[in-house]
């Protein structure tokens, strides 16, 4: 290598994998040298490639340049060596490996040899007891099998709504039952176009999640189909954004057969544009978190194929629609167990609502709330001669991308046999009024217009007197965490029932 490197004036690399086998040959430039897009192959937490990348230097004496331990570090080679080409010949060995994490907070460490026969670590074993130590170093985390993931935002918004954008993603992603290890948020003036936030940040992020052990970089601004494209090649994560990871909520919650035909619909709409070039783009981009998206195998059909799928679907809607007009025209509300359906934007309280109503103490003997079935969050009132049933919904957020309202609509589907929607607001939230407009507006997109809505403003507990003076007179305040208001609310979902 280091006479082809001389011949040739610029520098030479291999990839070879743990057996010994040469697996990429690579040629590079006078003074740097390209691996390889090697995203089709990704290990998980707590593993390396299982490649090391040995490549030649024509000027010697630099060592092991910020390119090479960025490299090693964004692709998690199992090492990363540089050859000083002297005269056509070899002389200095650097050799760098990552390193577990430790208290220090160093991610590699760097070997110097004089020539190559000094070189004596015995490298299968070397790079074996490596990754068994890392892998203990993340415990159980990784056995199970879970998401673990960095969160970025990057916009030119001020620091407030960047934290309050940030917190949401974390709610998503929780919700997906994603672990988070790490959140950045990044004020910039302008998108860059490849990769949205400058290399040089873009790559220290990566390198620090990494480290902490993510398997996955989420983005809380959606990104192109090119960006995805690069931020992947750079990196041994899987890379998604906010509509991804929406997308992959939804998928897990739909339950009806109408819910799921949109959600498919939904992610195929996402991935059409993604959909070029070379196979292991497709695999990449398999939808989203824990295979929930549309799968690895589904991928493999071409863009003729999924827009093929696409008109299905949508044909299929179309009928659903049709027969659910008709089935809400004949339906008959009396006689029937009385429904509310409590709505609200994420984080609101309406799960801490239910948990509280159920929780029987706050209601005198004769109003007594009995677990339906816990599993679908149904819950059974008794009281006033009357049966009510109150079910959770999914929370609502706001920039809804327009390809996933309707795929959120249709996780709300029960909404559309309730008696009653109560809408849970949140006084403690920056911008209630904004998140109240925002229910308000998709359950309008919704035409359920002739279900009555209660509206109650709940986290009372922690907002000033004031706030609460503020609202109109009527309003109903209540504290789910702390059973404020409760007798008021019941009371006020009865009277309609009296019809
Ligand atoms: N201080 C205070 N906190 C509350 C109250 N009700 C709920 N919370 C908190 O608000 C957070 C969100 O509550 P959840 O009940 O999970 O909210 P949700 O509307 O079901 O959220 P999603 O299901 O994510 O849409 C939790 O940390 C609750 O403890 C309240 O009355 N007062
Ligand atoms: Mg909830």
């Amino acid at each position: 290598m280091a006479q082809i490197s001389q011949d040739v004036g610029r520098e030479i690399g291999i990839l070879v994998d743990r057996k010994g086998i040469v697996r990429y040959v690579l040629c590079g430039e006078r003074d740097s040298i390209l691996i390889p897009d090697l995203s089709a192959q990704r290990r998980g937490p707590g593993r390396l490639k299982g490649l090391r990348c040995i490549h030649t230097h024509l000027r010697i004496g630099k060592g092991l340049d910020s390119e090479d331990l960025t490299d090693l570090a964004l692709l998690r080679l199992d090492s990363m060596v540089a050859i000083d080409v002297e005269n056509g010949l070899p002389s200095k060995i650097h050799l760098a490996h990552l390193l577990p994490p430790n208290q220090e907070g160093k991610k590699w460490e760097i070997h110097e040899f004089r020539d190559v026969q000094s070189i004596k670590i015995p490298f299968a074993s070397f790079i074996k007891s490596l990754e068994d130590e890392m892998q203990h170093a993340f415990g159980g985390k990784i056995l199970d099998g879970g998401e673990r993931a960095i969160l970025v935002h990057a916009s030119p918004y001020p620091r407030n709504i960047r934290e309050r954008s940030m917190r949401e993603l974390e709610l998503l992603a929780r919700s997906a039952g994603v672990e988070v290890v790490d959140m950045v948020h990044q004020r910039i003036r302008k998108y860059h176009p490849g990769h949205l936030i400058g290399l040089g940040k873009l790559r220290q992020i990566l390198i620090d999640g990494l480290y902490l052990g993510a398997t996955l970089v989420i983005f809380d601004q959606n990104l192109t189909p090119v960006q995805v494209n690069k931020i992947s090649e750079m990196v041994d994560l899987k890379v998604i954004d906010r509509t991804q990871l929406i997308l992959d909520i939804f998928a897990k919650r739909a339950r009806s057969r109408e819910g799921k035909i949109q959600v498919e619909l939904a992610q195929l709409k996402y991935l059409l544009p993604r959909l070029v070039g070379k196979g292991t783009a497709m695999s990449r981009l398999s939808g989203g978190i824990g295979g929930r998206g549309p799968g690895e195998k589904k991928l493999e059909i071409d863009r003729r194929r999924v827009k093929q799928r696409i008109n299905s679907l949508e044909k299929d809607l179309e009928k659903i629609a049709k027969r659910r007009l008709e089935r809400r025209k004949r339906r008959l509300r009396s006689g029937k167990v009385f429904k509310v359906s409590l709505v609200g934007y994420t984080n609101a309280g309406k799960s801490t609502l239910l948990n509280t109503l159920t929780g029987a103490n706050v209601l005198s003997e004769d109003k007594v709330f009995a677990t339906l079935d816990p599993k679908s969050s149904r819950f059974f009132i008794r009281g006033l001669g009357q049966d009510i049933v109150i079910s959770d919904t999914v929370g609502f957020i706001r920039d809804m991308p327009e390809g996933l309202k309707a795929a959120f609509k249709s996780t709300l589907e029960e909404l559309e046999d309730a008696d009653l929607i109560l809408h849970v607001v949140d006084l403690t939230s920056p911008d209630w009024q904004g998140d109240k407009e925002a229910v308000e507006e998709i359950l309008r997109e919704m035409a359920i217009d002739d279900i009555p809505v209660l509206t109650c403003y709940n986290k009372i507990d922690a907002v000033e007197d004031e706030d609460i003076r503020r609202l109109p007179k009527d309003a109903v305040t209540i504290s789910a965490k702390k059973g404020y208001g409760l007798e008021e609310l019941i009371n006020r979902i009865f009277p309609s029932t009296q019809n």
